[in-house]
């Protein structure tokens, strides 16, 4: 048998039927569904009279819409509608809800995860675009519009072409102060947001071996703002001792049967890809994006473009506007870039490691006077977990606040948005003209760099933080 890349074992796994020319019926193993993309589905099943058809492998949450402040009161009226028929579909459907007075509501790809309803070779789909974390797992996982998402509902089958598939090989280690977030803005920098349409993106190499679960995550999860289809990352030991007792996983003998054939999963020794990248990471500094998509973005050691000097006329046009609407003068080096907000959060980065990694830089600092900082823990188990370890005492005695779960700050669908003008610093994933509120300014960086940057009131390189270990009054 020929050698197969981990892309194509999944789909071969996963084809009903396949027809030269035409897309494949693939089948999907986990529907994950939220308030914002599943009303219209939920009303074209009752329209024609069907039924979900495994209700048992289709899982919802609320995030979007949710306030991450006195939360069973929205007051706006579509959110608050949407969150309702949310409710109210799963009921009649019989669609499990992790609603909000439940501990596992939260960003719905940071619980499910968390509640091991990601394994290795499933395949995922949820009606959103980040649903490539998922492939953090070495799950086939992407996001599909909501008219796939009544589709896959009603037949748990779902129409693909089949993508074309590409290896990253991330090379040599990474440095102290270098996370998974600089990993994924610093090739989408370089590589900018569209080099990955068409493909699916196999992440590899010594500095992906090495990231815990929750890191390769962060890294999955940015791959649809390099235009891919979906990532992928190997699963190894590091992925079986994160879901090992988790609640959706198989248990005792059964698991171990189940590592067995997750680790078979792999990419075959010298199978072909259609597209092969490498990424040096001894070279990599923390990332602070400038512009107004995740590609324009550079190193903390460096500074804002100047347009004249980009290659392309097509370059200089994005900068110029870019730099107009973010308000950023040609040439202003990174760290003189002053903020007005910080926010922490998003399922990119609002889980428990990012929390400890952003609360150890604030510890015993005080936000910046300056700046509104808000951390918003991804899932209500990121918040239980934080609270336990005392982090949310660490951010409020700095000077941030402590919210509940959501999607909060990454998208301007809750009451949390920027006014028109402020600038933020955001551990979240997109950074396009009103994505955090209308004339909002967003630049994306890690948890540390954002925690930071609460404090001095612009950009800093966090490799130069002196870390205090006790909190001072
Ligand atoms: C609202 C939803 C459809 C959207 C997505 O698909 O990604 C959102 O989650 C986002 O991050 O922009
Ligand atoms: S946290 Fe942001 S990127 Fe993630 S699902 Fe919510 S809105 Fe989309």
């Amino acid at each position: 048998m020929s050698k197969q890349t981990m892309f194509e074992k999944i789909w071969n796994n996963h084809v009903i039927v396949a027809e030269q020319g035409k897309p494949s019926i693939l089948y999907i193993d986990l529907h994950l569904v939220h308030e914002v993309t599943s009303p219209q589905a939920f009303e074209g099943l009752r329209l024609t009279g069907r039924k979900v058809r495994r209700p048992e492998l289709t899982f919802a949450t609320m995030d979007h819409n949710v306030p991450t402040k006195d939360r069973f009161n929205i007051k706006d009226p579509i959110s608050k509608q949407q969150v309702d028929t949310l409710t109210d579909n799963c009921r009649e459907f019989g669609v499990k809800l992790y609603d909000l007075d439940t501990i596992d509501q939260g960003v719905v790809h940071v619980m499910g995860p968390e509640l091991g309803l990601t394994h290795p070779g499933k395949t995922i789909v949820c009606g959103d675009s980040h649903t490539s974390t998922h492939g953090a797992f070495g799950a086939l996982a992407f996001g599909i519009g909501t008219s796939e998402v009544e589709h896959v509902l009603a037949t748990q089958c779902l129409q693909q072409s089949k993508a074309k598939t590409m290896l990253i090989r991330f090379n040599g280690a990474r440095k102290p102060g270098i996370t998974a977030k600089d990993l994924i803005l610093g090739l989408i920098a370089k590589y900018g947001t569209d080099f990955g349409t068409g493909y699916v993106m196999e992440y590899s190499g010594e500095a992906i071996r090495t990231l815990t679960m929750e890191e390769r995550m962060t890294v999955c999860n940015m791959s649809i703002e390099a235009g891919a289809r979906a990532g992928l990352i190997a699963p190894d030991q590091t992925t079986f001792d994160y879901l090992r007792g988790r609640e959706y996983v198989p248990q005792g003998a059964a698991f171990d049967a189940a590592v067995e054939q997750w680790k078979a999963l792999c990419s075959d020794e010298g199978a072909e890809y259609d597209t092969v990248l490498d990424f040096d990471v001894n070279t990599l500094v923390p990332q602070v994006t400038w512009g107004t998509s995740p590609g324009m973005g550079t190193g903390i050691t460096s500074s804002v473009p100047v347009p004249e000097q980009l290659p392309t006329e097509n370059e200089r046009k994005a900068a110029m506007s870019a730099l107009e609407y973010m308000g950023l003068k040609p040439g202003t080096p990174m760290t003189e870039i002053e903020i007005d907000y910080v926010f922490i959060g998003s399922c990119t980065n609002g889980r428990i490691e990012d929390l400890r990694a952003a609360a150890s830089i604030a510890r015993g600092y005080k936000v910046s006077p300056n700046v509104t900082a808000i951390v918003v823990p991804g899932s209500g188990r990121v918040k239980l977990q934080a609270e336990k370890e005392g982090l949310d005492k660490i951010f409020t005695a700095a000077g941030f606040e402590w919210r509940d779960a959501g999607c909060s700050m990454c998208l301007a669908m809750n009451p949390d948005v920027l006014q028109p003008g402020q600038r933020c610093a955001s551990t979240s994933n997109r950074n396009f003209e009103g994505r955090q509120g209308r004339g909002g300014r967003t630049h994306l960086v890690s948890p540390e760099m954002a925690a930071a940057a609460a404090v001095q009131g612009r950009f800093v390189d966090v490799r130069n933080w002196e870390l205090k270990s006790e909190v001072t009054a």
